[in-house]
């Protein structure tokens, strides 16, 4: 039975990265995914905002729904204060088996809760079962059609407080208008846009950035 894309990918890293450098692991994805093989891992000029924005809230709990192959968990990971923890969402079983040997390769293991299954089933377990008590930094990268009721349900189990940052990635490809009309016009939110790239390709696109004012 022949590897899958994202076994590729992690075979590349684990031959061509350093294990505990997570520099190592995003440049070897960065290598693979814009040389061999297109893979829709944030990349690296997308990367960039969302490396600042992480390093601007400097949050204490932050969320990510759609881990992939991990590279956006080890992005934001690797910036994370002593103490500070990464939850991160991902519902496809071999792509979660990829991404928690890549979060270990890279050793950011410690900072890094990889939770299987379902957002829309997780998100409410998140107090209880996650001793989450509300969110820091929450970054959407799953299917863009979830961006809406997931940032809903976010409010409805009250895990977002005044200040809470999300930021989503690929509001222009493969884009998320519904989400876009939503975040811009609910009062609730202060957003801002950031234009840029497709990752590894000539290709535009934007995250945008949406502050909950509580
Ligand atoms: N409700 C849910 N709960 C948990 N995990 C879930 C989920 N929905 C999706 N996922 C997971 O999140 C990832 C999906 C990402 C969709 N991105 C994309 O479709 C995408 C496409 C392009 N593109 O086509 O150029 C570029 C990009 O940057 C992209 O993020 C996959 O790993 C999938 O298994
Ligand atoms: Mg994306």
């Amino acid at each position: 039975m022949n590897q899958s894309k994202e076994q590729r990918i992690l075979n590349f890293v684990l031959q061509n990265a350093v294990r505990g450098d997570p520099c190592s692991v995003m440049d070897a994805i960065d290598k693979y995914c814009s040389q061999k093989e297109w893979a829709m891992n944030v990349g690296n000029e997308k990367g960039l905002i969302l490396d600042k924005t992480v390093e601007e809230i400097n949050p204490s709990v932050a969320l990510e729904l759609g881990t992939y192959c991990g590279y956006s968990a080890v992005r934001i990971a690797r910036l994370l204060k002593a103490g500070a923890r990464l939850l991160t969402v991902e519902f496809n079983p071999e792509f979660a088996a990829i991404a928690k040997q890549m979060i270990e390769f890279a050793g950011v293991q410690d900072k890094v809760k990889l939770i299987e299954g379902p957002s829309e089933e997780i998100i409410p377990q998140l107090k209880k079962k996650y001793e989450v008590d509300t969110l820091d930094f929450v970054f959407l990268d799953h299917w863009k059609d979830r961006y809406t009721p997931d940032t809903i349900l976010l409010q409805e189990c009250s895990l977002l407080r005044k200040g809470s940052v999300l930021l989503a990635d690929n509001i222009i490809v493969p884009g998320a208008p519904e989400f876009v009309n939503y975040i811009r016009n609910n009062p609730r939110f202060q957003c801002t846009n950031y234009p840029s790239h497709l990752e590894y390709m000539k290709v535009q696109d934007a995250m945008e950035k949406a502050v909950f004012l509580g």
